[in-house]
């Protein structure tokens, strides 16, 4: 039986920086895969992660379990098949529902080569109040249906971090919260205590089968992505004032991430409202992928000297 994990989280929240930190702290040495499923056109993450060793399978565009179900379902028992690995952690877009992911994984096809492990949840300290506010039926199910929670973005306040627990303690009283930083955390304290029981956990039901799924258009219906090609050569002083003149252009921006091209190298970038990381980075690149709602598609192409 293959081993899964399910690392879930809203938009920014930090999936892709736990899982390579789960990579290399615990997966290394053993047969592991990755299916990534990214909110937009092309996968930023599924580069960023293939510059190290592992096995990535992508999967684009809306919700792994949704619109795209029967490619999720069929991905996911192909690489069992194919592969025989021993793990598979699957990150879905940050606006997948947990509870629909895991209804696939729980399908007859997929029970019968896989069993799920783990369900972790991140969540950010500083923006999870507003994702409630503004996303909750996409949010709540991430951690309703979690074993795990993981505290991100620590660097607030104790009092930030106190109001998130009792956020994330109010949606699922019987959760494990982790809230120490993740560079603290070791891989074993994130995966040791399997919560995840056989028993279906989650009693949020919307009607939906893996086969017959809508909540893909929800997402659609939801979030607005714009992919900006550009082959432009970056200083970082001139992606820093990009990001904000994006922030004067569009209040309503929730995530971005790219690789584009610098002098002689390449940036990764990652942007959550009011917070840019702007990196040097292995994987090649030509490309932002913005994700909110009501974006002026071609301010942003004007901004970043898009195609
Ligand atoms: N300060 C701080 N930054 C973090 C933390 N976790 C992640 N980040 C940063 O937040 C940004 C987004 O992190 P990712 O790991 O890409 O988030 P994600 O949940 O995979 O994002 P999407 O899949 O695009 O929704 C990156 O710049 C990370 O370096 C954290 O705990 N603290």
């Amino acid at each position: 039986m293959t081993n899964l994990y399910l690392i879930s989280g809203f938009l920014g929240a930090g999936k892709t920086t736990l899982i390579q930190k789960l990579l290399k702290e615990h997966f290394s040495g053993s047969k592991t895969a990755l299916i990534e499923n990214d909110f937009g056109e092309i996968s930023i993450d599924a580069a960023i992660l293939r510059s190290g060793s592992v096995k990535v399978r992508e999967i684009n565009s809306g919700c792994i379990c949704c619109s795209l179900s029967g490619d999720f379902t069929k991905a996911l028992e192909e690489l069992l098949c194919e592969l025989k690995p021993e793990n598979v952690l699957i990150e879905p877009s940050g606006v997948g529902e947990l509870s629909d992911i895991e209804k696939s994984c729980r399908s007859p096809k997929i029970a019968s080569l896989a069993v799920i492990r783990q369900k972790i949840t991140v969540v950010d300290v500083q923006r999870c109040h507003m994702y409630l506010e503004n996303f909750g039926e996409f949010f709540e199910d991430q951690i309703h249906c979690a074993d795990t929670v993981i505290l991100s973005h620590l660097t607030q306040s104790p009092e930030t971090i106190c109001s998130a627990e009792h956020l994330v303690r109010t949606l699922n009283p019987h959760v494990r919260i982790l809230s120490t930083p993740l560079t603290e955390l070791t891989a074993e304290k994130i995966l040791g205590t399997s919560a995840s029981n056989e028993t279906d956990c989650c009693t949020h039901h919307h009607g939906c089968t893996p086969e017959h799924c809508t909540c893909g258009s929800r997402a659609e219906d939801a979030f607005q992505t714009v992919t900006v090609h550009t082959k432009h050569e970056f200083t970082k002083k001139e992606l820093e004032a990009c990001f904000a003149e994006l922030e004067v252009q569009s209040s309503q921006v929730l995530r971005a991430k790219g690789i584009v091209r610098g002098k002689r190298k390449f940036f990764e970038l990652q942007y959550v409202p009011k917070s840019l990381e702007i990196k040097n980075c292995k994987a090649e690149g030509s490309a932002i992928c913005i994700i909110g709602r009501n974006l002026p598609a071609e301010k942003f192409r004007e901004i970043f000297c898009g195609e």
